[in-house]
């Protein structure tokens, strides 16, 4: 991700915004202000005005819009609303009021620096968050002292429902999951249903029941559901968790597709429920920022060592200096990285006015990184879902934005699946823009024919070999190279027909990763075979016999890739002859 200042502009606006204020929704005007000082927001955007008077209203919601398009305050500002106006005024021993559930640790904090931010006011309605890496000890006497709402991943908050007795949850009112679809998609359904089980929350069984009956403020349960991409599972969420659900941003198509007519109040057809194409969208499956320019380049590119190359982009003489490849500073971030680096990763990068972001799909859902420019996806994403989250961390709220996708010659059917989704996207003139470039000597040569042969794709190419070579520089590049033809073989159903590592060239992807020779895909994995081997078999034999969760073992996509590179190892040695049958298994984490 790079980031830079954009400006919206006018006609943009008001496809984003609403013609009314906060108040005219029904907010209090103290919460209005609070939006407005706080958060800088003077009127709601298309979504809020959709969404806040139904949630208001203590209906069950659907909230299917696109990416950056203000989706939390739309869910937390009803909330802070209501506990704002409680009588007698709520009290940190009242426990947890709402609970906000999200996929990701980053997330958590995000949802929580904005909740910290709106409740500066109303000190007696406390903010807070418990989430997997952070100290549990800290975290239960957090919550015994009382958190009023509460942000969570699933992992953590199953576990101190289960083991923090002081936990108090018997006033809870709303359980919200941001990024429901994302959730599941990680594994966590099993941890969902126990929570809305230990909740007294799910919609069907014997455990429901929608009042808190031992509180002292009687209110019925009202559960959200948010996201700019649904699914199958999703389905299923909403069904064990919606009661009559309100669907705000969804098309008649797809509310269909849902098949949630059991639960379907007389009214979900009312106008507030009708489809919102005001909010960006480009298809009638997933909704994209109009704003957005998505292209898409068709090379075998290279890959830069970002933060230490040096390059010398003309073939001049010797004495002219080189220069730093990327001249701002980058970050990285993802999911095996430590919990405190992972953290100042996040929050750094988000204060950086200029800089670059290195990441995995850690990053793709719900973030909210201020004037990013530009999504560059260099591993293709897979279900075209993820393509939408990724690119739409740019292209905010009506900012501008662009995302460039790389592909392979082979890899040119990804585009129709795009398609299929209304997603289109336009071929970056790469030669054109290799040919702007200063070369020495050849002021205004051009018509290279291909880009392989362009003297300045030779000469950057030629650098980036004599810098992979030093011994661990070399390692390095083995390893990311040996990863990513592994983690190209974790596509699935009709993706697999695209991403096939058997079409796949691999000396020029190993040309990609600045490495001479191909490296060898056989015996890379160090974990000792006998362990694997006994691993693989309890596992699948677990799995087969539907004994263990392959979630407890995993809590993060980065980690499915380890356990992919383990099965790797395990089973053939090579990655293009896994198992089918532990691959999907696999894949279901
Ligand atoms: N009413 C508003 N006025 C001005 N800015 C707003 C308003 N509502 C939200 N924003 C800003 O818009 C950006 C996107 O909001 P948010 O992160 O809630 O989007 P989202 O719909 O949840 O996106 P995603 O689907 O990617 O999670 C944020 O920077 C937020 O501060």
């Amino acid at each position: 991700m790079v980031a830079a200042k954009r400006k919206p502009t006018e006609t943009e606006e008001s496809d984003i915004f609403a013609p009314c204020s906060f108040s005219s929704l029904g907010l209090h005007t103290q919460l209005c202000e609070q939006l407005e000082e706080r958060l800088g927001f003077k009127a709601p955007t298309l979504v809020q005005a959709q969404a806040i008077p139904v949630i208001l209203s203590g209906r069950h919601v659907l909230v299917n819009a696109a990416t950056g398009t203000g989706k939390t305050v739309a869910y937390l500002a009803p909330v802070i609303h209501h506990l704002h106006l409680y009588q007698p005024r709520i009290q940190r021993s009242d426990g947890t009021f709402a609970l906000v559930l999200v996929p990701t640790r980053e997330l958590c904090l995000q949802v929580h620096e904005i909740l910290h931010k709106v409740l500066h006011r109303f000190h007696w309605i406390v903010p807070g968050y418990v989430m997997g890496g952070e100290n549990r000890s800290k975290e239960k006497a957090r919550l015994r002292k009382g958190i009023s709402i509460l942000v969570a991943t699933p992992g953590r908050l199953l576990d101190h429902l289960k083991n923090t007795a002081s936990f108090v949850h018997t006033n809870l009112r709303w359980i919200i999951f941001d990024e429901a679809d994302r959730i599941l998609e990680l594994g966590f359904g099993k941890e969902i249903e126990e929570i809305l089980d230990l909740l007294g929350s799910r919609q069907h069984g014997s455990a429901a029941k929608n009042v808190a009956v031992t509180s002292k403020y009687e209110f019925p349960r009202q559960n959200l559901l948010l996201s700019a991409t649904l699914n199958e599972k999703v389905n299923h969420l909403a069904k064990m968790s919606l009661e009559k659900p309100v669907m705000i941003g969804m098309p008649e198509k797809k509310r269909q597709s849902i098949a949630l007519h059991e639960h379907l109040g007389s009214d979900a057809d009312d106008d507030d429920t009708q489809t919102m194409n005001t909010t960006g969208s480009v298809s009638e499956d997933y909704r994209l920022p109009a704003q957005l320019t998505q292209k898409y380049v068709k090379v075998d590119f290279h890959y830069s060592l970002l933060s230490e190359f040096q390059f010398k982009p003309s073939s001049g003489p010797d004495a002219e200096p080189k220069h730093r490849f990327v001249n701002c500073k980058t970050f990285r971030l993802h999911g095996n990285m430590e919990q405190e680096d992972r953290r100042t990763a996040f929050e750094t990068f988000k204060r950086e006015k200029s800089a670059l972001l290195l990441s995995t799909d850690v990053c793709a859902r719900g973030l909210d990184f201020p004037k990013v420019k530009c999504i560059i996806q260099y591993d293709s994403p897979g279900e075209a879902t993820e393509y939408v989250h990724r690119v739409g961390r740019t292209a905010r709220l009506g900012e501008r934005g662009d995302s460039l996708l790389f592909l392979q010659p082979i890899e040119m059917d990804y585009l129709k699946e795009l398609e299929k989704h209304g997603v289109s996207l336009t071929e970056f003139p790469l030669l054109k823009i290799l040919d702007s470039f200063p070369l020495y000597g050849h002021k205004h040569v051009r018509k290279f024919v291909s880009i392989d042969g362009h003297p300045w794709v030779m000469s950057l190419q030629k650098a980036l070999e004599a810098f992979t070579d030093k011994p661990d520089m070399k390692t390095l590049a083995k390893n990311a190279f040996c990863s990513w033809v592994r983690a190209y073989t974790a596509h699935r159903g009709e993706l697999k027909r695209i991403f096939m590592v058997k079409k796949l060239h691999l000396g020029h992807v190993a040309k990609s990763f600045a490495l001479k020779d191909q490296p060898s895909l056989v015996g890379t994995v160090k974990i000792n075979p006998a362990y694997s081997r006994a691993m693989a078999v309890h596992v699948c034999g677990a799995l087969k016999a539907g004994t263990v969760r392959i979630s407890e073992l995993m809590r993060e996509h980065e980690r499915s890739r380890s356990l992919k590179e383990h099965f790797c190892g395990v089973f053939k040695g090579k990655i293009y002859h896994i198992g089918e049958k532990v691959f999907s298994s696999c894949m279901r984490l």
